[in-house]
C-alpha cells in the first residue's frame, strides 16, 4: 500500500451502508487514517479557513506575540517555531491554538487541575473575521467528527450514540492552525515529530504543500493534500474504548523545502474533560480481532479524559506549564528554561 484509502461518508446514510461500514472497519483497524469525501462541509469553508490562517501568519511577529500561548492557562494562542515539543524535541512550525469558547472556572473551587483547561480563547484584534471563520469551522468540524464517531460505533456493531454521553453538551474541541516554514535539507526536518493524536478523531485540512507522513504496516507513506477531502485519523481515545480494534496511528510532518511553506489546519474532537473512557463490549467475532491497546512508557495513557489531556498539554508546552501549572511540576521541571528544555 502506498496511499491512504478514500471513504465516502455519505454512504453511511445510504443503501450502501453495510459495505461502507465494512470498508470503514477494515481501514480503521489496519491503517487508522483515510481521506473522507461526502463529508457535508460547505464548499466555501475550507478555502476561507486557509485564507484566514494565511492572514494570521502574515501579521507582524509583535502582534502574534500579543496572543502568545504563554498568556493563557487554557493553552490557547500562538507558538513560535520551536516552542512546541514532541517527545522532547522542538517542532519546526508556528501555530495558533483555539478551542471551545467557554468561561474559565474558578481556580480555587476545589476542582481538579484539568478544570483550568476550560476558558476563553485569545483572538488577534486586527483580524475581525478570523474569529467568525474559525468558530464556523469548529462547528462544522464538530458535526463531521460526531458523524464519524457514530460511524465507527456502528462499524463495531454498537448503538450509533454509544459515545454521546461523553461528548454531548461539552465536547473538548481544539483547532490548531499551523505553518511549517521551509528548511534546507541539511537541517533537521522535524516539522512535527512522530506522534498519535489523543481524542476521538482528527479532521485535517491541508493547503497545497505535502509533508504529512503516516506509519503503515508497510512503512511510512505520504498523505498529500487532495482537494475536496479531509484527512481523518483515529485518536487514542477510540483505540482505548475499542480495546485496540480502532487504531491510533503514528504520523509526522517533514518540513517543506527551503523557499516554500506548508499550511494545515487540524481539528481534534475530544470527549468532555470530566468523562472516563468507556470500554465497549465487542461482539465475539470483533473482539477476536481486537489487538489490545499498546502502552508506551514514554506516553502513559489514562482513561480519565481531563487527566490525559492535561498531561499531553503540559508535555508539549513547558513554558505554559511553568507559567500556569507550576504546582504540578517537579523542581527539576521548574528549573528547566527555554523551549528546548524538554523533560
Ligand atoms: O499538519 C499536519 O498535517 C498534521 C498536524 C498534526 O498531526 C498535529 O498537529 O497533531
Ligand atoms: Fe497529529
Amino acid at each position: 500500500m502506498n496511499e491512504l484509502p478514500t471513504l465516502d461518508l455519505s454512504r453511511f446514510a445510504g443503501p450502501d451502508r453495510a459495505a461502507f461500514l465494512a470498508a470503514l472497519r477494515r481501514t480503521a483497524r489496519e491503517i487508522g487514517f483515510f481521506y473522507v469525501t461526502g463529508h457535508g462541509v460547505p464548499d466555501d469553508l475550507p478555502g476561507a479557513v486557509l485564507d484566514a490562517s494565511r492572514r494570521f501568519f502574515a501579521l507582524p511577529e509583535a502582534e502574534k506575540l500579543t496572543v502568545e500561548m504563554v498568556h493563557s492557562p487554557h493553552f490557547r494562542g500562538y507558538n513560535r517555531p520551536g516552542w512546541e515539543l514532541t517527545r522532547g524535541k522542538p517542532d519546526w512550525r508556528e501555530q495558533f491554538d483555539l478551542a471551545a469558547e467557554r468561561p474559565a472556572l474558578p481556580r480555587n473551587g476545589g476542582l481538579p487541575a484539568w478544570a483550568r483547561l476550560q476558558g476563553p480563547n485569545q483572538w488577534p484584534v486586527s483580524l475581525p473575521d478570523f474569529q467568525n471563520v474559525m468558530l464556523r469551522w469548529q462547528d462544522e468540524a464538530t458535526a463531521l467528527s460526531i458523524r464519524l464517531v457514530q460511524a465507527f460505533a456502528a462499524a463495531l456493531e454498537q448503538p450509533e450514540d454509544v459515545f454521546a454521553p461523553i461528548y454531548d453538551d461539552l465536547p473538548n474541541q481544539r483547532i490548531k492552525i499551523i505553518r511549517y516554514p521551509g528548511r534546507d535539507r541539511s537541517e533537521e526536518t522535524q516539522g512535527v515529530g512522530a506522534h498519535k493524536d489523543s481524542g476521538f478523531v482528527t479532521v485535517l485540512l491541508q493547503d497545497r504543500e505535502r509533508g504529512l507522513e503516516v506509519e503503515t504496516p508497510d512503512g511510512w507513506i505520504e498523505a498529500p493534500p487532495r482537494p475536496g477531502t479531509f484527512v481523518i485519523n483515529i485518536g487514542e481515545l477510540l483505540e482505548m474504548a475499542s480495546s485496540g480494534y480502532l487504531k491510533a496511528t503514528m504520523h509526522r510532518v517533514v518540513s517543506p523545502p527551503a523557499g516554500s511553506e506548508r499550511l494545515s489546519v487540524a481539528f481534534f474532537l475530544g470527549a468532555k474533560l470530566d468523562a472516563t473512557v468507556p470500554v465497549l463490549e465487542l461482539p465475539p467475532h470483533l473482539a477476536a480481532e481486537a489487538r489490545g491497546v499498546t502502552q508506551d512508557p514514554l506516553n502513559p495513557l489514562f482513561m480519565e479524559v481531563g487527566r490525559n489531556y492535561l498531561k499531553s498539554r503540559i508535555r508539549s508546552h513547558p513554558d505554559v506549564a511553568k507559567a500556569h501549572y507550576a504546582d504540578l511540576l517537579t523542581p527539576e521541571e521548574l528549573r528547566a528554561t527555554g523551549p528546548g528544555s524538554a523533560y
